[in-house]
């Protein structure tokens, strides 16, 4: 009961109580992930091997459902990002069809006649069925929100940083995605400022405001940049804050 107790002010704190939401975390590697992830999990601070395969934790406890994927940021694991964010289908096809389907990724029966489908990453292959099939399929943006985080000391890697952000920001799958900037580290001197890292990251006319900002009819994307050290526990919860409010 402690730990429900416990967990729920974590979550509570954080504003993603009662919300199903899906996150990545992304961002180059060594920028501290992983740490954020553990942190978030069992407030300890770990030191982590480079993430070599995708993690997730999925924790539920009650009403309360948040599932983190922590994709490592390393070059080949960053080839991976996609498959996560990659738009899911779900639809409806007559139970005949089904042999037609074997490239779905998961089925499941609703009654005799009809499946319910889940499918990521398959856009051709459900575009070429469509023609064929009388039943509508409908597109799902896959995830809720991206945390990418930066290390806001290592002023070397800005641009590699930077590059991998603009692949994200411009990729259709992630068009409304509300994107939640960690610059990460500032406990280390001489860390980038916010203004710093802004710059340098490009996105000036970007960011859409901290505090309760209403983008619902704009169809702007929420983004925002907050500055943060894992280690000292500061900073990222006014991020978590932030990005709740724009989390279904
Ligand atoms: N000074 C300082 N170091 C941090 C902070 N957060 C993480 N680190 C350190 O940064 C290093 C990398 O952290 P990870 O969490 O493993 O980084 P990652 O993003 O998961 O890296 P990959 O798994 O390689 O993609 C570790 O040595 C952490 O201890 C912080 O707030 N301040
Ligand atoms: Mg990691």
């Amino acid at each position: 009961m402690f730990l429900v107790d416990w967990f729920y002010g974590v979550l509570a704190s954080l504003g993603l109580w009662q919300k199903e939401a899906k996150i990545l975390f992304l961002g180059l590697d060594n920028a501290g992930k992983t740490t954020l992830l553990h942190m978030l999990k069992d407030e300890r601070l770990v030191q982590h091997q480079p993430t070599q395969y995708p993690t997730s934790e999925e924790l539920s406890i009650g009403k309360i459902k948040f599932k983190a994927f922590d994709l490592g940021g390393h070059q080949i694991a960053r080839r991976v990002w996609k498959d996560y964010y990659a738009k899911a289908y779900v639809g409806l096809v007559p139970c005949l069809t089904r042999s037609n389907w074997s490239w779905a990724k998961h089925i499941q029966p609703l009654d005799k006649t009809l499946f319910i489908l889940y499918i990521g990453c398959k856009e051709t292959a459900i575009q070429m069925d469509i023609k064929q099939s009388c039943w509508a399929i409908t597109g799902l943006c896959a995830v809720d929100a991206v945390v990418y985080l930066v290390d806001a000391y290592d002023k070397e890697r800005f641009a590699e940083s930077k590059k991998e952000l603009d692949a994200l920001l411009s990729d259709d799958a992630l068009a409304n995605v509300p994107f939640l900037i960690l610059g990460n580290k500032i406990d280390i001197p001489y860390a980038a400022s916010e203004d710093e890292l802004r710059y340098h990251l490009g996105l000036n006319n970007f960011t859409t405001g901290k505090g309760k900002v209403n983008l619902v009819d704009s169809n702007v994307r929420p983004l925002e940049i907050f500055m943060c050290s894992i280690v000292r526990k500061m900073g990222y919860g006014e991020g978590f804050k932030w990005v709740s409010q724009y989390i279904k």
